[in-house]
């Protein structure tokens, strides 16, 4: 393969395999896009929540960027769990030696309910990372947090994703519906209109790594030159469908299934 197109992730890991770097990983693979990670943290964890996290010592992290950008063209990325302000200050600042699509997925909380980003570094990420993002990720929660308002519905999760744009200077945002109840609906702002993003919902507890799925998958369509509108598009219907085909394995929330989607998005 000559014109291959790369994806990079930098994130928190997971060693059951459902979510973080793993999920980011898989999709990437699944996608076609070669799939490169940089570790913030790593995190014992699996599908019934987080029981240990070790920070990277930050001179690593600075020094896992810079072996990827001395080296290698990153096509788009994306980042994940980096908890807290050092880590974030470390990252914003290598974000100008790349110069391709950024999507932030603004990890905050496990599925499990479990504390991933240090309650003190929030603010930092939400006024200094996200006005550097391409299109940023937020489920219900995080939307919240970001805007300090409560989010009820789907005509306030439209004006949420208007408003962390204009607020907080994202590029697009794309709200996710997924702890809702009904449709699992998603809104799309782009700068100038909102896209709607909807499928059935699926009866699972399985939802463990949804979030980290969906944003590599569009980091992976991104990379291939995909516009966003058609990336996230893409990547609802990858993620919908690995939802569908998810593992009942664990005691808990059980993960994503990676493989076995590729073919019914790449045909549709
Ligand atoms: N039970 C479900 N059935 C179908 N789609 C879902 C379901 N739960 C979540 N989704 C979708 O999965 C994606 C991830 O959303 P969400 O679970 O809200 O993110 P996060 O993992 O960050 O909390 C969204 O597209 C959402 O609509
Ligand atoms: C290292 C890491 N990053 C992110 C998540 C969130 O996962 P989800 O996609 O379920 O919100 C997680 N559980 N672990």
């Amino acid at each position: 393969m000559t014109n291959v197109s790369t994806a990079l992730t930098i994130a928190g890991t997971d060693p059951s395999g459902g979510a973080g770097i793993q999920a980011d990983l898989k999709t990437f693979q699944e996608l076609r896009s070669y799939g490169m990670s940089v570790i913030t943290s790593v995190v014992s964890q699996n599908t019934t929540g987080v029981k240990d996290v070790h920070h990277v010592p930050i001179e690593i992290l600075k020094s896992q960027l810079e072996a990827i950008s001395s080296d290698i063209p990153v096509d788009a990325f994306k980042t994940g769990m980096i908890s807290n302000m050092e880590m974030m200050k470390v990252v914003a600042e290598w974000i100008p030696e790349v110069n391709a699509p950024y999507v932030m997925d603004p990890v905050m909380v496990a599925t499990s309910g479990d504390t991933l980003i240090e309650e003190e570094s929030r603010s930092w990420l939400r006024d200094h990372l996200i006005p550097l993002a391409t299109v940023i990720t937020p489920n219900i929660a995080e939307a919240e947090f970001i805007l300090e308002e409560k989010i009820r519905n789907t005509e306030d999760m439209k004006q949420a994703a208007e408003q962390i744009c204009s607020r907080f200077g994202a590029n697009a945002a794309l709200i996710k519906g997924g702890h809702l109840e009904g449709e699992a609906i998603d809104f799309l702002y782009d700068g100038s209109s909102i896209l709607t993003y909807s499928s059935e919902r699926i009866d699972t507890d399985n939802t463990h790594g949804t979030g980290c799925t969906y944003a590599a998958a569009i980091t992976a369509f991104l990379s291939q030159g995909a516009p966003l509108s058609t990336a996230v598009e893409q990547a609802k219907h990858f993620v919908t469908e690995a939802i569908r085909h998810s593992f009942d394995i664990g005691k808990g929330s059980g993960p994503t299934n990676h493989f076995a989607t590729r073919e019914e998005v790449m045909n549709k």
